[in-house]
This record gives C-alpha cells, sequence and structure tokens, in this order.
C-alpha cells in the first residue's frame, strides 16, 4: 500500500499589477494564506508532498512528482497522473506545457522512450490512445467517429473504452504528433476566466507492453513468455467554475455544469477513499464517467500522482481554499500497486517449475541441513539428560540406601544409649545388689548358675547384661510391654553430652569404643555407679550388641536358607502339578475309551444274541421233531441263552445310561459256570440217549448220521461254552473298569 503523491502548483499571477502572491505563502512543500500584512490565517495552512511556487517549471513538476510514476509505468506497474483545479489556474499548462516549457505528457512520452531505449534486455509494445469526456460523453480525439464511447469492464482488460483507437507507436516524435492531431479535436471554449477554457476531461493514455529478451534469463520474472501490460494515464481535467464568474450562458453553462458535477464526484470518491478503509462504505466510481476510468487510479492498483493547481489572487482565493482542502483529502488516499503480468500457459507452467524448483532448493538447502543439526542437537541433548537422569537416580538410589543405613545405625545406637541411661538411672537404685553382684563376680563358681536366674526373676532391677545378654535382649523387647517401667532417663545430658546426640541423630555412625569412652566418662561425672562398676559395664553391653548382631545375621542366614528352600519346593510342586496335570488329561483321554467299551459289548452281545438265535434255529430245524426230547431241550436251552443274553444287554444299557448294576439280580460267574456244566453234560447225556434209535431209524450210512448229529451237539455245545465265558469275561472286566472310574 502506498499513498498517493499530492502536489500544489501555485501558478503566476495573471497581471502584473495584482497583489495576489502576498495571499498565499509557500515555503517547505507548505502553502498558508495570509492577510495582506503578511500575519498568517490560522487553519489555512496545507501540507503536501510538493508544493510548486509560480517559478517553478514543468520540468520541475514532472522530475519530483511524475517521473517515478512514469518510469514504474515502463516497468509494467499502472500509472496515473492527474491536473486538477479551478478554470485558468494552469492544469492545462502543467500537463501540455508551452513551447518553452514543455508539459508533463511531453515530458513523460520523451522519457518513456529514453528508459525503453535504456531496457536492452525487453522488448515493448506501446500503444497511445486520447479521449475527452465532454458532456458526460466520451469521444475518442484520435478519431472523431469514435464519439460516445462507453464504458466496459473485463477480466482481462478491467475497465476499457469500447471502441476507443489506439494507435501503435515507436517513438516520442510519433506519439507528440498524434497528441497534437487529438488537441484539434478537443473542446475549449472562451470564458471570462480563461480565453482557451478547457471543456472536457482529456485522458491521454499510454498501454506499455513488454515482455523479456533473454530466454536464459534466471529471473523468474523475466520470463520470455510472460507479458507486462500497464496503463498510464495522463489526464487534464476541466475546472471547476462558478457560473457568477465565469459569466457563462448557454452551451458553455451548460458544459459548466457537466464539469461541476463530474468534479463533485470526483471530490465525493475522493471524500469516501480518505475515510479509511473501514469507514468509508461504497465508492461511487459509477457516479460519473471520469471516476469510472478513473477507477483503478484512486484506491486501486496504479501509482497515482495528483497535481493541484491554484490561483494565486484575491478573487480566488476561496476556489483556491476548495482546490487545497480537495488536495488536502486526496492525501489519505492509499493505493495498491503491482506488476501487472498476463502469462500465457506455458509461462504459468514454467514459473510455477522455477518456484517449485526454488522451493525444493530451499528445502533440500538450508533449511534440511538445519533440521537436521537441530535434530541431532535435540538428540544428543536428549541423551545427555537421560544419562543426568540416570546418575540423579543412582545417586538418589545410594541416598536412600546411606540413608537407610544411618536410620539403622542410629536406632541401634539410640537402643545403646537407652541400655546405658538405664543402666545410669537404675544405678543407685541398685547400688547395694551391684555390690552384691560384685562379690558374686569375684567367685565366678557361683555366678553362672545364680546370676540368671535372679535377673530372670526381677524385672525391675537392672539387667545383669553379662551374666545373661540373651536374656537382657529378650527382656528389652519386652521393656514396652511394661507400663511402669521406661527404660529412658530423665535426661540424655547424663549420659553423652548434646553434640554427640546430635550427632547421632543426623546419622552420625557413632564410634562404639569412643562411645564406650563418653558413656563411661559420663558414667563418671554421674558418680553413680562405684568406680569398679562403671569399668565393667560397658564391656558386656558391647558384647552384648555384637552378640545380638550376631544373632541377627544368622537368624537372616536361617531366613534366606528357609526362603530357598520354599522356593525349591515351590519349584517342585510346579513341576508335580504339570505332571499330575499331564497324567490326569491322559485318564481322561482312557476313560473316554473305557466308556465307549460298555456300548460295544452291548453290540457284541446284540449281535451274538442274533447267532445264538440263528445257530438254536438251525440246530432245531435239524431236529426236525419238535416232540422229541432233544428238540425240547434245545428250545428249553434256547429260552436259557436268550434269558441270559438280554440279562447282559439290559445291564450293559444301565452301565451306559450311567446307573450302577443290579448286584443283586445279576448272574454271577459261578452260576453261569454251573449253568454251562449242566447244559453241557445234559446235551452230552442227551446225545448218547440219542444214538440207538437214529442207529434203527437210518437205513443207509446210519453210523455216518449219528456221528454227524454228534459233532453238531457237541460243536453246539463249545459254541455256548465259548460265546457265555467270552460274554461274561468281558462283561466283567468292563464293568470293573466303570466302577474303578
Ligand atoms: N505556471 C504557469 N506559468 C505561466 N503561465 C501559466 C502558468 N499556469 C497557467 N498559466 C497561464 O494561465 C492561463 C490559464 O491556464 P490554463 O489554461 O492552463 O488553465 P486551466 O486550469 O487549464 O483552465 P481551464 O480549466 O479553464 O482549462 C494560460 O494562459 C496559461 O498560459
Amino acid at each position: 500500500m502506498e499513498k498517493i503523491c499530492v502536489a500544489v502548483r501555485v501558478r503566476p499571477p495573471v497581471s502584473q499589477d495584482s497583489s495576489a502572491g502576498t495571499y498565499w505563502n509557500v515555503g517547505d512543500n507548505r502553502i498558508s494564506l495570509h492577510k495582506l500584512h503578511g500575519t498568517p490565517i490560522s487553519g489555512l495552512s496545507y501540507a503536501f508532498d510538493y508544493v510548486f511556487d509560480e517559478s517553478c517549471t514543468n520540468a520541475q513538476v514532472y522530475e519530483l512528482l511524475t517521473k517515478d510514476i512514469i518510469h514504474a509505468a515502463v516497468e509494467g506497474f499502472n500509472g496515473t497522473a492527474f491536473a486538477y483545479g479551478q478554470t485558468s489556474s494552469g492544469k492545462t499548462f502543467t500537463m501540455n506545457g508551452s513551447a518553452n516549457d514543455p508539459g508533463i505528457i511531453h515530458l513523460a512520452v520523451e522519457d518513456i522512450f529514453r528508459k525503453i531505449q535504456i531496457m536492452s534486455d525487453r522488448e515493448f509494445l506501446i500503444r497511445v490512445s486520447y479521449m475527452e469526456i465532454y458532456n458526460e460523453e466520451i469521444n475518442d480525439l484520435l478519431s472523431l467517429e469514435n464519439q460516445k464511447l462507453q464504458i466496459h469492464e473485463s477480466l482481462e482488460r478491467g475497465i476499457f473504452v469500447a471502441g476507443l483507437k489506439e494507435e501503435i507507436v515507436n517513438n516520442a516524435e510519433q506519439v507528440l504528433q498524434l497528441i497534437e492531431s487529438g488537441e484539434v479535436n478537443r473542446h475549449f471554449g472562451e470564458t471570462n476566466m480563461n480565453v482557451r477554457s478547457s471543456r472536457s476531461h482529456t485522458i491521454f493514455r499510454m498501454v506499455i507492453e513488454s515482455r523479456g529478451k533473454d530466454t536464459k534469463s534466471s529471473d523468474r520474472y523475466s520470463s520470455n513468455d510472460a507479458i507486462r501490460v500497464s496503463v498510464l494515464n495522463l489526464v487534464d481535467l476541466a475546472g471547476s467554475e462558478r457560473i457568477a464568474k465565469t459569466g457563462i450562458g448557454g452551451v458553455r453553462l451548460k458544459e459548466g455544469k457537466y464539469i461541476n458535477k463530474s468534479l463533485m464526484i470526483l471530490g465525493n470518491v475522493i471524500n469516501k477513499l480518505s475515510e479509511g478503509a473501514k469507514q468509508r462504505g461504497h465508492i461511487p466510481y459509477r457516479d460519473s464517467k471520469l471516476t469510472r476510468i478513473l477507477q483503478p487510479a484512486l484506491g486501486g492498483n496504479a501509482k497515482t500522482s495528483i497535481i493541484c493547481t491554484v490561483a494565486p489572487e484575491e478573487v480566488h482565493i476561496e476556489e483556491t481554499k476548495g482546490t487545497l482542502q480537495f488536495a488536502s483529502r486526496a492525501t489519505r488516499i492509499t493505493n495498491c500497486a503491482q506488476v501487472n503480468e498476463v502469462l500465457t500457459d506455458a509461462a504459468l507452467l514454467k514459473r510455477q517449475k522455477l518456484e517449485i524448483e526454488e522451493l525444493r532448493k530451499k528445502l533440500q538447502g538450508s533449511r534440511a541441513e538445519v533440521l537436521e543439526q537441530e535434530i541431532l542437537k535435540l538428540r544428543n541433548e536428549m541423551l545427555k539428560y537421560e544419562l543426568e537422569r540416570e546418575k540423579l537416580e543412582m545417586q538418589l538410589e545410594e541416598e536412600r540406601r546411606s540413608h537407610k543405613e544411618c536410620n539403622q545405625c542410629i536406632r541401634e545406637q539410640q537402643m545403646k544409649i537407652e541400655n546405658l541411661s538405664s543402666l545410669v538411672t537404675f544405678s543407685d537404685y541398685d547400688r547395694n545388689s551391684s555390690q552384691e553382684q560384685k562379690s558374686k563376680r569375684e567367685s565366678p563358681e557361683e555366678e553362672s548358675g545364680d546370676s540368671s536366674s535372679k535377673c530372670q526373676g526381677d524385672i525391675f532391677r537392672t539387667p545383669c547384661f553379662k551374666a545373661a545378654p540373651k536374656n537382657f535382649v529378650v527382656r528389652r523387647s519386652n521393656y514396652s510391654n511394661l507400663s511402669e517401667y521406661s527404660p529412658l532417663p530423665d535426661s540424655f545430658s547424663n549420659v553423652v553430652d548434646e553434640d554427640t546426640w546430635f550427632k547421632m541423630n543426623k546419622g552420625y555412625k557413632a564410634d562404639l569404643d569412643l562411645l564406650q569412652m563418653i558413656s563411661v566418662a559420663s558414667a563418671r561425672k554421674v558418680q553413680s555407679f562405684p568406680l569398679s562398676d562403671l569399668t565393667l559395664t560397658p564391656v558386656p553391653l558391647y558384647e552384648n550388641c555384637k552378640q545380638e548382631l550376631e544373632n541377627l545375621k544368622r537368624q537372616l542366614e536361617i531366613i534366606s536358607e528357609e526362603k530357598n528352600e520354599l522356593q525349591r519346593k515351590h519349584t517342585e510342586q510346579i513341576l508335580l502339578n504339570d505332571r499330575l496335570m499331564k497324567e490326569i488329561s491322559e485318564l481322561k483321554h482312557e476313560a473316554e475309551i473305557i466308556q465307549e467299551i460298555p456300548e460295544r459289548l452291548r453290540e457284541s452281545v446284540a449281535s451274538c444274541k442274533e447267532i445264538y438265535e440263528d445257530v438254536v434255529s438251525t440246530v432245531q430245524y435239524v431236529a426236525s421233531n419238535r416232540e422229541s426230547s432233544a428238540a425240547k431241550l434245545l428250545c428249553g436251552t434256547r429260552e436259557i441263552g436268550r434269558a441270559l443274553l438280554s440279562t447282559l444287554e439290559t445291564h450293559f444299557l444301565i452301565v451306559l445310561n450311567g446307573h450302577k448294576p443290579f448286584h443283586a439280580n445279576f448272574v454271577s460267574q459261578e452260576q453261569y459256570k454251573e449253568l454251562s456244566e449242566r447244559l453241557k453234560s445234559t446235551l452230552i447225556s442227551l446225545v448218547a440217549s440219542e444214538t440207538p434209535i437214529m442207529k434203527n431209524k437210518q437205513v443207509k450210512n446210519p453210523q455216518c448220521s449219528c456221528n454227524s448229529k454228534v459233532a453238531a451237539w457237541s460243536q453246539l455245545s463249545r459254541s455256548f461254552m465259548i460265546l457265555f465265558s467270552i460274554i461274561i469275561m468281558g462283561y466283567i472286566v468292563s464293568f470293573f473298569k466303570i466302577l474303578i472310574l
């Protein structure tokens, strides 16, 4: 975003005797109104980008105000320079100039071609057009046929005047000639204010197209396929005028009305644009052809400069003030100019490729390396932190361990102090008994048996550590249960000094020997014990402690051994458990097989029953006389066999259904044996008794017939025996297996 460049130019006074110059004071890009005697008028001082006094030439104005816009137009930016001011203030003079002082347009045209010559890396195509807005109608000044042209807008061309003649030009002279020819067609008129007053707004337009010549150019904006198109408008507005002053009527009056109206709309647009983006709301560009054509130059995509011309005469003070206010508002307008390029598909593709390549290079180059280095750095830092953390953890663990040990040590020391204290506390109370003990120590034969029993018997006496350390340890653990007994002395200062106590509480590992010495010294200080006792008492205490420690160590070893043993047993149990589980699964499998046995047996019995039926029927058929004893016996035997087999079948069914067989009704093995023996003997006797009868009846080959019958009966008997034996044995075996399961 850039602001519009606004300048004010004060033309020279028209008449020499005028004192106008004394009213407006110009200096430091500021113009202010003064009273006749030179006193500034408050509130009527204006600052602009440039303020040109009457001595300035058009060349100076061009150099300072317009040159940059013209050069930018050659490079692809839209540009607009226009002159605004009351009638006869010098607008046309500024834009068109005179023979001695060429105007902005003239200078711009020459400058453009000069610049093009310098820019040898690009080739240009320049088109010019010249139009006027007269009475709100657009006329082509280069072609009289093109009158009342219309404004259109398209994406490609933006806002443009349809049908306007555009001449392609190659040099400045050619352009100036065209301008000259166009000037002929322009509307001028004589008024009281200006003998050659512009009655229309004129717009000289140059469309500058260019593209780079160098195909190998590395500049992506210089792609041969990209074409820059910029539009430069150089505008000479008609001047606002007061009807009373200009003294016009008829056609001039009508022209004046159109002029004033369009200028008023231009003022409105400037006002709106000067209000700022939030407040401005709708910009009435479409209210006039002038503002519509100048739309890109006012708050759009263009670099714009306004030269506001003022007349210095006193009679024009009000108009000058109005012009300055207009200019002042215009200074607040911002535009957003950018290079205009028309891209072909090839150019677009080429540019995108170049952009992608650039991005890739950036990514692969510095950025990727930087990222990689950052990752490495972070990784190293992370490892460092990890190591530090581990180190700290180890330190913490070490601290904990030492703290634990210290606590343990303190506890032990406390216990020892307690013991010592108890010794001190009870020393007075037990002095007499100490004397007795002393005497006993002198006779060690009595000590071993009596002292221990005495200590155990009187718990309120000072423990006799030397005599029975283990007992003391046990008894000490019972202190807490004795409500009236406390081993603590009234004051520790009687036992050890404060410094030692403090050290112990802070985890200081006291030297037991030192402690012993302190204890002895303290005891001496207290002077509770006789000297002989004091020298002896701490020694057994120390020994007791050591003994206790040894005991604890042994206990710990035993416990750890027990623990190892338990672990070993646990492992064995697990192995045993696994083995048992395996055996159970195998047994289950076997049980499944065994469970199928009764069913198979039942099937076997059923099939045997059928075979048996067939055999008996066959034999009966052989013994054709149903009334004979053999036939009767057979019938009986069949009934017995059938009953036996049915019984067997029933029992198997009962077992299969999950019930226990009826032992009471069941036929035992002995019964079967007896039954089979009886059957066998019956059959043999039957065969023997039948043999003579058969001999008589059989005429032909009687011996053969008899022998065959005997063999048949024997066979039948054997079959029965085998059959029953198999069935019974099978049944018994399966029955017992089921019972076991
Ligand atoms: N800076 C100047 N130096 C010398 N003469 C000037 C200057 N400015 C204007 N003049 C003269 O003043 C007269 C009026 O100027 P000009 O026609 O340019 O006014 P204008 O603003 O274009 O008027 P209008 O709006 O009526 O066309 C002309 O004769 C012109 O030569």
